[in-house]
């Protein structure tokens, strides 16, 4: 399996190396060369598996000759272990047609922990057997960050350093980068939002000298690899509800468009996925551009759902180059055009395409927290902010027989405070988290400027 990158220039590169190198050096991301497909034989026999053989079974066709069948079977085995659900991503119904799938149960309590925890062991396997040593930058809106600290910290071979926009992730969150002692994690809130953290990460990969010097890595869903783990969960929860006989709708609360995009690949690899709902909080760049073909950044608005408080939606930039005909310089074309003047038109060809697939939703502030205070009334599930603004789309999305599936991707714990605005009740973390509060904190304030954050990480790194 080759994987190209989505701006055409770049070189083509095997799993392992598209996974240790994460943005292409030609900016753009890849993607796998062709994208294998399931037939609906073995999408049946998906039913009654574990969630690892599920797993196993959507990501081998991923991974080549990178890992053998044992290491890429022991890594999955070893990333789900510690979940704390034994379906790893559980089903549970709110209402006639409409299922909400659990993927809070990771040791940081969101979806994130579904890839890192898997990337992590293969980072680990791929190093050692080549020897290598590599620093791994961050941009995190919240809940990456903290999904990838669990998954590197106290490796020997490997430096972590997180960028998360200071004063704009909840305080669990917060507490979740920063308490962590080991010497190799480095948690930096940076003087500005996500949108600024994400930016100086790709300036860093863009910067050849820089990103050769430390053996730059990335873990964010610019990584290929964090997509494909995250493709798993959508064929467990559609033949749960009867895959591939019956076709099924997702809605996937977005920011990053990784997640959504995770679905995009299932339907592609022959999963009945009928439409992929992109629900947005105010920071509604993605419905916008659905609606009205126009993608325009307008500034980041602070959210109740900070994960999702994000304009330059890295993974758009996927689904543009496949709605594109896989043309890498008209990609560049839209991604140099959203650098200088902020924004760009979807061709009419491509955005017809994307609306076949992808319908959106955005849900305000106020809808958010009546959404969470109703399915709490409704159905006692207590649902983090985020969920809820999938919930609230999806509701408007429903068309029976088709079955929805919303994205639960928090745990409620990670944001109290909006929780208990919302409802009058304060969820609690779980025992193992229960001393978050206690623990001292490490972390530094950075300003906005690439050259004194590499200059940072280059003093940071342990030699
Ligand atoms: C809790 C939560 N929900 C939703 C999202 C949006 O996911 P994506 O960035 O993959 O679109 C994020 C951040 O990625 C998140 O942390
Ligand atoms: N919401 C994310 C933002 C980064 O997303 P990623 O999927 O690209 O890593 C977060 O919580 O950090």
């Amino acid at each position: 399996m080759r994987y190209i990158s989505t701006r055409g220039r770049a070189p083509e590169l095997g799993f392992k190396d598209a996974m240790l190198t994460g943005l292409a050096r030609d900016g753009g991301l890849y993607v796998p060369a062709e994208i294998p497909r399931l037939s609906p034989d073995e999408i049946a026999a998906l039913a009654g598996q574990s969630y690892e053989e599920v797993a196993y079974r959507v990501m081998a066709p991923f991974t080549g000759d990178a890992f053998s069948e044992a290491d890429l079977r022991g890594a999955i085995e070893r990333a789900y272990a510690g979940f704390g659900h034994a379906a790893r991503a559980p089903l549970v119904q709110l209402a006639p047609g409409h299922f909400l799938l659990e993927l809070f149960h990771g040791p940081t309590l969101a979806f994130k922990d579904f890839a890192m925890q898997v990337i992590g062991q293969l980072f680990q396997l791929a190093l050692a057997r080549e020897g290598r040593r590599i620093t791994i930058v961050g941009a995190t809106s919240g809940d990456t960050g903290s999904a990838a600290i669990e998954a590197f910290r106290g490796l020997d071979n490997v430096d972590v350093f997180i960028l998360f926009p200071h004063g704009r992730v909840s305080e669990v969150q917060r507490r979740q980068m920063t308490t962590p002692v080991e010497a190799n994690v480095h948690a930096l809130a940076l003087q500005g939002d996500f949108d600024d953290c994400q930016a100086r990460l790709k300036d860093m990969f863009n910067d050849h000298d820089f990103r050769d010097s430390v053996g730059l890595a990335g873990v964010n869903s610019i990584n290929w690899a964090r997509v494909l783990a995250q493709v798993v969960y959508y064929f467990t929860a559609a033949v749960s509800l009867g895959a591939p006989g019956r076709p099924v709708d997702f809605t996937v609360p977005t920011g990053n468009f990784g997640d959504i995009f995770a679905g995009y690949i299932a339907r592609r690899m022959g999963l009945p996925i009928r439409r992929l709902v992109v629900a947005t909080n105010q920071n509604d760049i993605l419905h916008r551009c659905l609606s009205t073909g126009e993608y325009r950044t307008d500034g980041v608005k602070p959210s109740i759902s900070p994960s999702m408080d994000i304009q330059v939606s890295s993974n758009f930039e996927r689904a543009l180059f496949e709605v594109l005909g896989r043309d890498g310089a008209a990609v560049t074309q839209l991604m140099d055009e959203l650098r200088s003047a902020g924004g760009f038109s979807v061709p009419q060809g491509a955005l017809e395409a994307l609306r076949e697939i992808f319908g959106s939703g955005r849900a305000s502030e106020d809808e958010t927290s009546a959404t969470i205070a109703a399915q709490l009334a409704a159905t006692g599930e207590l649902l983090c902010p985020h969920s809820a603004v999938g919930v609230k789309v999806a509701q408007e999305h429903l068309a029976p027989p088709v079955p929805m599936i919303t994205l639960a991707t928090a745990h409620p714990a990670k944001f109290p405070d909006a929780v208990e605005a919302a409802t009058g009740r304060r969820p609690g973390l779980p025992p193992r988290m229960a001393d978050l509060f206690d623990r001292s904190e490490r972390m530094r304030v950075v300003e906005n400027d690439l050259a004194a954050l590499q200059a940072l990480i280059h003093e940071g790194r342990r030699a």
